[in-house]
Parts: C-alpha cells; sequence; structure tokens
C-alpha cells in the first residue's frame, strides 16, 4: 500500500508520568481529620444560627462560598436567604443606599435562583441615568457591583451598564496603582460568577487569612476541607490511572494527546463535591475517549479510514471491527467496553437500559467530527451558522453532559431522557462557551497543523473583520451564551439542580481551561501550576 502521510499534533508526553502518580500520597485521608472537620462543622453551623444582622450574614455566607465550603451548608444558607428576600419585599423603611451591601445582596439571591429586580440600583445612578461618577471612589462597592453584573440576563440595560462602568473604573485603578487591592485584579481576570469552586477557594484562602476580620474557625475548616477532599481526589486520580494504564492506549496511539491527568483535572471543576467520586472517575475515562477521538480525526486518520471508522461506528458493529486498521480496532473495542461497562452500573443500580443513549450520542460526535473532515479535505470555509451547528457537537459537550446525566441522576426518568436527548438549552449553551472558549484558545496551534476552520476564522471569512475583532465578537458571544444560562435556570426540563450546576461548571471550567491558552494539549505553566495547587499540593 502506498506510504500515508499522516499529521501530527506535535504534542509532548504528560507532565505526570504513571508511576509518580501512583507514588502520590494525602496525610488526610485519615479518620481523625474526618472528624476534626465534622467538629468545625458544628461551630460554624451555630455561627450561622447566631448571626442575625443582614449584612453579616451575607458576608459570612460570601466567605463560606469564596472559601470553598458553603457545600456543607447548603440548607441554612438557602434559609438566610428566602428570609432575607422575603424581607426586603415587605419593607417599607428606605433601601440600604449602600452599593456594597445592595450589589452584594443582589448577587447572593440571584446566584441562589432569586429573581431580584436590577431597580435596586436606579437610586446609584443620576438624573441623566448614568451611574454617580462619585461611586468609582468605593472600590469595594465597584468590585460588588462588578460581580452582580455577571448575573444579568438579556435585555437588563442597568446590568449592562453596570458592567462597563465598574470594568472601566476598576481597570484604572489596576493600571494606575500596581499595589492596588488584590481582588481588583482577581475579579477582572475571572468574574466570580464564572469561576470553579475549588480554584476560587485555593486563592481566597491565603487571601482571607490576612484579612483583620478573618474568622478562625472559618480559615481552619477551609484548610482542613480543602486538604480532605483534594485527598479524595488523589484517590480517584490514581485509581483512574491504574485504569488508563491497563488499557496501554497511550501506548498503541502514541500520535493522540496523553493527557490523564488534565482528563482528571475538568472534573473537579465540573462535579466537585467529593460524593460524586465515581462519577468523577467515569468523566475522566469520556474525556480521554474524546480527546483521543478528536485527534484520530482532527491528526491522524487518513479520509478513507475516517470515512470507514464512522460508518461502523454509527452501526455500533463490533464484528466489523475486522475491517478497521489497527490504531482504530483497539479505540473502537476500548470505547465499547467502556460503555458496556458503565451501562451496566445504571442497569444494576437504577435498573435502566442506557446503552442506546450512549451509543447514539457518541454517534453523533463522530458525525460532527466527520464532517469538519469533509470541510478540511475540500478546503471548505463553513458560515459562522454552519460551523456552529456542527461544532456545538463535535465539542463533545453533549456527549460528556449525557454521561454524567446518568451518573449523578437517580432515579431516572424517562422524560427527562427524552429531554436531554433533544439537546436541551443549558446543554446548547454550556456547548456553546466551550467550543468558543476551546477556538479562542486552540484554533491558531489547529490551523498551523491543518483542520478545520473554526470560529474566528468563519466569522473573518463571513465579516471581513480582522482577527482581533472576530475574537472580541467570539468574547462578546460567551457574555451573551452567559445571560442565556442566567435566565435558563428555571428552564421547564426536569433536570435535577445538581445536573444543571453540572452543565453550568463545564462552562466554567472550560474558561478556566483555556484562560492562558491550550491548557488541556499544550499544558501552559498556569495550568500546571493550577494542577500542582488543587491537585497535589496540601494547603499548609
Ligand atoms: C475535551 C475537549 C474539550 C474536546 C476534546 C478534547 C478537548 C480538550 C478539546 O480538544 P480540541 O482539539 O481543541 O477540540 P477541537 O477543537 O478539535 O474540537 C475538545
Ligand atoms: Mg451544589
Ligand atoms: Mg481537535
Ligand atoms: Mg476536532
Ligand atoms: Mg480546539
Ligand atoms: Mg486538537
Amino acid at each position: 500500500n502506498q506510504t500515508v502521510i499522516r499529521r501530527s499534533g506535535n504534542y509532548k508526553p504528560p507532565i505526570w508520568e504513571f508511576d509518580y502518580i501512583q507514588s502520590l500520597n494525602s496525610e488526610y485521608t485519615g479518620e481523625r481529620y474526618i472528624t476534626r472537620a465534622s467538629e468545625m462543622k458544628m461551630q460554624v453551623k451555630m455561627m450561622l444560627d447566631e448571626t442575625m444582622e443582614p449584612l453579616d450574614q451575607l458576608e459570612l455566607i460570601d466567605n463560606l462560598e469564596r472559601l470553598g465550603i458553603s457545600y456543607h451548608f447548603e440548607d441554612e444558607i438557602e434559609q438566610i436567604l428566602a428570609f432575607i428576600n422575603r424581607k426586603y419585599s415587605k419593607s417599607k423603611e428606605p433601601k440600604i443606599k449602600d452599593l456594597y451591601a445592595t450589589a452584594l445582596e443582589f448577587r447572593l439571591l440571584r446566584q441562589h435562583g432569586f429573581n431580584v429586580s436590577q431597580e435596586r440600583f436606579d437610586c446609584f445612578k443620576n438624573e441623566k441615568g448614568d451611574f454617580k461618577p462619585s461611586l468609582c471612589n468605593d472600590t469595594k462597592g465597584l468590585l460588588q457591583l462588578y460581580e452582580a453584573s455577571f448575573l444579568s440576563i438579556e435585555g437588563e440595560s442597568t446590568l449592562e451598564m453596570a458592567r462597563e462602568f465598574t470594568i472601566k473604573h476598576l481597570e484604572d485603578k489596576s493600571v494606575d496603582d500596581v499595589h492596588c487591592d488584590p481582588f481588583v485584579h482577581h475579579a477582572l481576570e475571572i468574574p466570580l460568577h464564572w469561576t470553579i469552586h475549588r480554584a476560587e477557594a485555593r486563592w481566597f484562602i491565603n487571601k482571607y487569612e490576612k484579612r483583620p476580620d478573618m474568622k478562625p474557625i472559618l480559615l481552619q475548616l477551609a484548610k482542613l476541607d480543602f486538604n480532605i477532599v483534594q485527598a479524595t481526589y488523589l484517590e480517584e486520580l490514581k485509581y483512574v490511572s491504574r485504569w488508563w494504564e491497563r488499557t496501554c492506549l497511550a501506548k498503541m496511539l502514541s500520535f493522540a494527546r496523553d493527557r490523564l491527568v488534565e482528563c482528571f483535572f475538568w472534573n473537579i471543576g465540573v462535579l466537585f463535591e467529593p460524593q460524586y467520586g465515581f462519577s468523577r472517575i467515569d468523566a475522566t475515562k469520556v474525556n480521554v475517549f474524546i480527546t483521543i477521538m478528536d485527534d484520530i480525526y482532527d491528526v491522524y486518520g487518513t479520509f478513507e479510514e475516517l470515512e470507514l471508522f464512522t460508518y461502523i461506528i454509527e452501526r455500533w458493529d463490533v464484528n466489523a471491527i475486522e475491517q478497521l486498521p489497527d490504531y482504530m480496532q483497539i479505540f473502537y473495542l476500548a470505547l465499547n467496553n467502556f460503555v458496556n461497562e458503565l451501562a451496566y452500573d445504571v442497569l444494576r443500580e437504577k435498573g435502566i437500559v442506557i446503552i442506546p443513549y450512549l451509543r447514539k450520542v457518541w454517534t453523533d460526535l463522530c458525525k460532527a467530527y466527520f464532517q469538519e473532515a469533509k470541510w478540511c479535505l475540500t478546503g471548505y470555509t463553513p458560515t459562522m451558522e454552519e460551523y456552529m451547528e456542527n461544532a456545538l457537537i463535535s465539542i463533545s459537550a453533549h456527549v460528556i453532559l449525557s454521561h454524567s446525566f446518568f451518573s449523578v441522576t437517580n432515579p431516572i426518568e424517562k422524560e427527562a431522557i427524552q429531554c436531554l436527548e433533544k439537546y436541551p438549552d443549558i446543554v446548547r449553551w454550556s456547548a456553546t462557551i466551550l467550543r468558543l472558549a476551546d477556538d479562542l484558545a486552540t484554533s491558531s496551534d489547529e490551523l498551523e497543523r491543518g483542520d478545520v476552520p473554526k470560529s474566528i476564522q468563519c466569522y473573518m471569512n463571513e465579516t471581513g473583520a480582522s482577527e482581533d475583532e472576530s475574537r472580541k465578537h467570539i468574547r462578546f458571544l460567551i457574555c451573551e451564551t452567559w445571560k442565556k444560562i442566567n435566565k435558563g435556570r428555571d428552564a421547564n426540563c426536569p433536570f435535577s439542580q445538581t445536573f444543571i450546576e453540572i452543565a453550568v461548571n463545564l462552562a466554567r471550567m472550560a474558561q478556566y481551561m483555556y484562560q492562558y491558552g491550550d491548557g488541556h494539549g499544550i499544558q501552559n505553566h498556569e495550568t500546571k501550576d493550577r494542577i500542582l495547587a488543587l491537585l497535589f499540593e496540601p494547603i499548609p
């Protein structure tokens, strides 16, 4: 047979090898730490009960959330916020005029699903309807108004104006005064509403320690809980790393990205609560299979091989495996085994057969990949609409979220599956942010190596915009999609709050992973440092 020319992704080997991962141990797995943490949680529960002043309650809740320990006190927090929400709507006394308190209360209520109106900020506008310039001296208030503005939905002009007003004045501060409040730099990097819990906790714990009003019990519980949860993650990582080693897929498919730790890391952003360990392990396997399949289509497979592979996957015909080239045979069998194992666990625990649904999402993914391969082969640049219709599938969010849905949902209701199959809004919006954040970070390398034109290039081709203008437009689309996510929370799909949070966290994790370029494929030092801080190094 003629020599086949194959592209290469020039991917570097993994930073952390199997033996290193297996050598990792955390002291925080001991029973005594769990006991100690439970005692401290009781003290914090009492603190929540004894705090009566609304602003103190709001600040305590905000600190618990930023310290990463609010998930232990969800009921108490909901009760306090519901009371504050009821009280506000009834109270006759003049509304609080303090921007900091108003914005903090607004953000926390919106974050927890209370539909409070943006009109609360009208008292901070002048007769022209602009925010009073005098506010730009109130850094604390500006910061809270900035964070609150990211809870906006479409058409909320006051919050849109608040975002522009606060970004302008906060950027001026961070440029003028290098030693300005580290919270300003941190906020301008990523707004709170878009950050993942574990990353914010790791950063905020250090800052909280230096605060004059720091409460020692909160700091100690936050550190201990962070380290206990990290020890849980480490055991899961070692477990799934043994699975990965046993498959030998990294060796046999050496053209693909070997990124087990990164594939696991995605899941501490998406599904961080300790009790979801098995879901994180399965979700890591899903990410590993997607990453390899993506490289089979983007990098290594010849067009004929891809055509045959797509044909066989569409029929999910394991007997036809003989027709595939060796590297596709081993991959397909590994994927088939994984799908069957997951389906077996769900049948045993939840009494429902999910094989047809899993095969469908993998098939849809392959067809979307093959569509991109055809455009790449013919050199066709799709319109933005054509590209996005296909790229919302090829970014694999529906595969990731479908597996998570079956893993965390119990009982699994038929109408929820039917809603999931129709590619519901919450999945589409999460996919949109994942796709756009991915393209912003990975498209330059992908085009250099040879790949389908991505959203940036499609928009440039369609509108004549420059690359900078196109990237700005993509970032604008991410903001607009967040407004849909913010509104869509009370969508009438019968999904659990847990699943909706997972879908929203996938969007957050995408922006986090791609914040400084391709953190997944190129393994930039920011992602490496973050993995060390969140996964390997306990807080001292
Ligand atoms: C899990 C993922 C987010 C999905 C598959 C691997 C990824 C890290 C990313 O990889 P990429 O090559 O950038 O995907 P695409 O741009 O080729 O669709 C797309
Ligand atoms: Mg939760
Ligand atoms: Mg790719
Ligand atoms: Mg691809
Ligand atoms: Mg990409
Ligand atoms: Mg790629």
